[in-house]
């Protein structure tokens, strides 16, 4: 007999894929689908899902393929046997602070789909703007700079909105686009964020900006729970805000609240029950948290195109080096996070330049991680080297706010009778080998420098441990990987170890159908954490991948905290200092 028990789905609109999962009401993975933007889409002139214009470090992505990629993967998933029948809800993610700028014919065509087109044919118009400014746009360093001194200070701006201004936050890229794109802002019925973009498709008609990822656009006050009206009429250009609102629509508070049912297109194109519920799609990174039912104090590290650090909290802590949004299913907890914009693509660099002779010919990053495993930690060959510390940037980076370049030092730590000194020779390094341990290190080190105060733990510590998350849980692309798990552990600690998500896919989709799960099956008042932990079995959904902390390592470690805070100094101070976008050498 044909199996008609409920199957939940959730995708994943990232930079470089759109990812479908469907999982059971017990959690389990039951099917999966990936479109990959560079070799799957066609009719695009894009690079690692996005293009760019260097001249005004624009990054940007054609919203048509993403259409084109919501039919394949469909296509993609009913091919491998799915009966979309049981899906009794979806729900999904969206790469975070991106736009897409509907007009008006967009959302009437929305309402109107033929079954029998697809859904680029049919929307391919529904666009005032074609295109959705990428998180890694860096050209609103103008509006950011007004952003911040709005509220007073950039200070100020984090206490309200949770973050001090970004270049991809969707306030100043809505500032720039009323700007440089009057005439398009201007036919813009509706502005939607790439979750919600995405959540307007299957619904049928613009769907609300999600509880969380709002928190990602620097125009909504976090604790008053509304957008902050003076920041809204700077991004509108006029104290009537009453057209911005219009176009962004009200914010709906529960992140489990239906909004409605799926769009007849699908019932009619793919076989969708009419009663599947949409849930709230929200950010990429507010979903991966929804990966597992996690506990105050553990931390999870994304490590796709961004590295992103994310952590559950109770506490509300805003600072201008990190980000804190609201929780997507459970109100009074927050997200805090770090992003990176150099994460995977500048390893990938990295790796490229090695030689092409791998040891193992059946993985590509076999000699990266024979080098980043086998040389010593910061470089350092004996107790009194000086330490070897290198900033990789191929793009402009979030934290610390600098150009492109790689940046490389060697630094002497203090000791009691002589001050720390910093030098720009490399003639200690042997590149490119001594890269793939030092961009490991550079980038675990940040993340360990600036989760500093959010892991330290209530009085008493109860393990007497210095400051670090109890659990670490690695996703993404890289989470495969070995070497880097090993250097997690080094760095960041992790009193109960490192550990990576085994349930299969992708934890960003994989969070999005949990949210869809507890949506559709909760009862009256129960949290996400209870329903998802009830159902949860951490033993056959995550294995052990690296040890975590280590004393001495540990310590040692506190070394390149300290020369981490030094290079920043420097390369923030600009004036040694020859920025470049790859190679040795750049440094003064
Ligand atoms: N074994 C591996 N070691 C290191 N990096 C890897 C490995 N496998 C995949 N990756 C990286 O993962 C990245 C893609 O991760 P993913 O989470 O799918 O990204 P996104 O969600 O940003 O599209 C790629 O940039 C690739 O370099
Ligand atoms: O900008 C951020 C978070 O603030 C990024 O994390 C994006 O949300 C996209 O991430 P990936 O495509 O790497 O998953």
């Amino acid at each position: 007999m044909a199996d008609s028990s409920p199957l939940y789905l959730g995708f994943d609109l990232s930079t470089q894929q759109l990812k479908g999962i469907a999982v059971t009401s017990d959690l389990r993975v039951s099917y999966e689908a990936v479109f990959d933007f560079d070799a799957d889409a066609s009719g695009f002139d894009i690079t690692k899902g996005v293009m760019t214009n260097e001249a005004e470090r624009e990054v940007f992505a054609p919203v048509a393929m993403w259409l084109q990629a919501v039919d394949t993967v469909l296509q993609s998933l009913k091919s491998k046997g799915i009966d979309f029948g049981r899906v009794m809800g979806l729900s999904g993610a969206g790469q975070q602070h991106g736009s897409v700028y509907w007009n008006k014919e967009g959302e009437y065509a929305l309402k109107n789909l033929d079954k029998d087109q697809t859904l680029q044919s049919q929307l391919d118009g529904a666009f005032s703007y074609p295109y959705s400014p990428n998180w890694q746009d860096a050209s609103t360093q103008e509006q950011c700079d007004i952003f911040d001194r709005h509220l007073g200070d950039e200070a100020q701006l984090a206490i309200n909105t949770g973050s001090k201004a970004h270049h991809r936050f969707t306030g100043p890229q809505i500032l720039r686009f009323r700007t440089k794109h009057a005439e398009e802002y201007r036919k813009t019925s509706r502005i939607s964020l790439v979750s919600s973009f995405l959540a307007s498709i299957f619904l049928g008609r613009i769907a609300p900006i999600d509880i969380s990822d709002v928190c990602g656009m620097n125009l909504w006050d976090v604790q008053a729970g509304k957008y902050n009206e003076k920041l809204l009429a700077l991004a509108a250009g006029t104290s009537d805000t009453s057209h911005l609102r219009s176009k962004l629509g009200d914010i709906p508070e529960d992140g489990g609240g239906s909004f409605g049912e799926v769009s007849p297109y699908f019932v009619q194109r793919f076989g969708f029950n009419s009663s599947c519920k949409i849930i709230p799609f929200t950010g990429d990174n507010p979903s991966t948290i929804l990966a597992l039912p996690l506990r105050p104090l553990d931390a999870m590290v994304s490590l796709g195109t961004s590295t992103t650090f994310l952590m559950s909290t109770p506490h509300y802590k805003p600072d201008p080096a990190v980000h804190f949004f609201n929780h997507p299913t459970t109100p009074g907890l927050y997200m805090f996070m770090l992003c990176y914009k150099n994460g995977g693509l500048a390893r990938e660099q990295i790796r490229d330049s090695l030689p092409s002779n791998l040891p193992d010919p059946s993985d590509p990053w076999s000699l990266f991680n024979h080098h980043a495993t086998h040389t010593p930690p910061l470089g350092c060959p004996t107790p009194i080297s000086p330490l070897k510390l290198a900033l990789y940037f191929p793009r402009p980076e979030i934290v610390p706010n600098v150009p492109a370049g790689t940046y490389r030092f060697t630094y002497t730590p203090r000791t009691p009778t002589t001050p720390p000194s910093l030098s720009t020779t490399t003639s200690s390094w042997s590149l490119p080998q001594d890269d793939c341990r030092a961009i490991l290190e550079s980038q675990l080190l940040s993340l360990r420098l600036r989760s500093r105060n959010i892991v330290a733990p209530p009085h008493p510590n109860p393990h007497s441990l210095p400051p670090q998350p109890r659990r670490i849980y690695l996703v993404g692309g890289a989470a495969q990987n070995p070497a880097i798990a090993k250097l997690a552990g080094e760095i960041l600690g992790g009193a109960e170890g490192v550990y990576r998500l085994d349930v299969g896919g992708n934890a960003c989709a994989l969070g999005s159908a949990y949210k869809a799960v507890w949506a559709v099956e909760r009862g009256p008042g129960e949290s996400f954490e209870s329903l998802i932990g009830e159902r949860w079995r951490e033993e056959e959904f995550t294995k052990k991948v690296a040890e975590g902390y280590d004393e001495e390592l540990y310590r040692e470690y506190e070394k390149g905290v300290e020369a981490l805070e030094v290079v920043e100094e420097e390369v923030l101070r600009g004036e040694r200092v020859e920025v470049g976008t790859s190679g040795a050498g750049q440094v003064g």
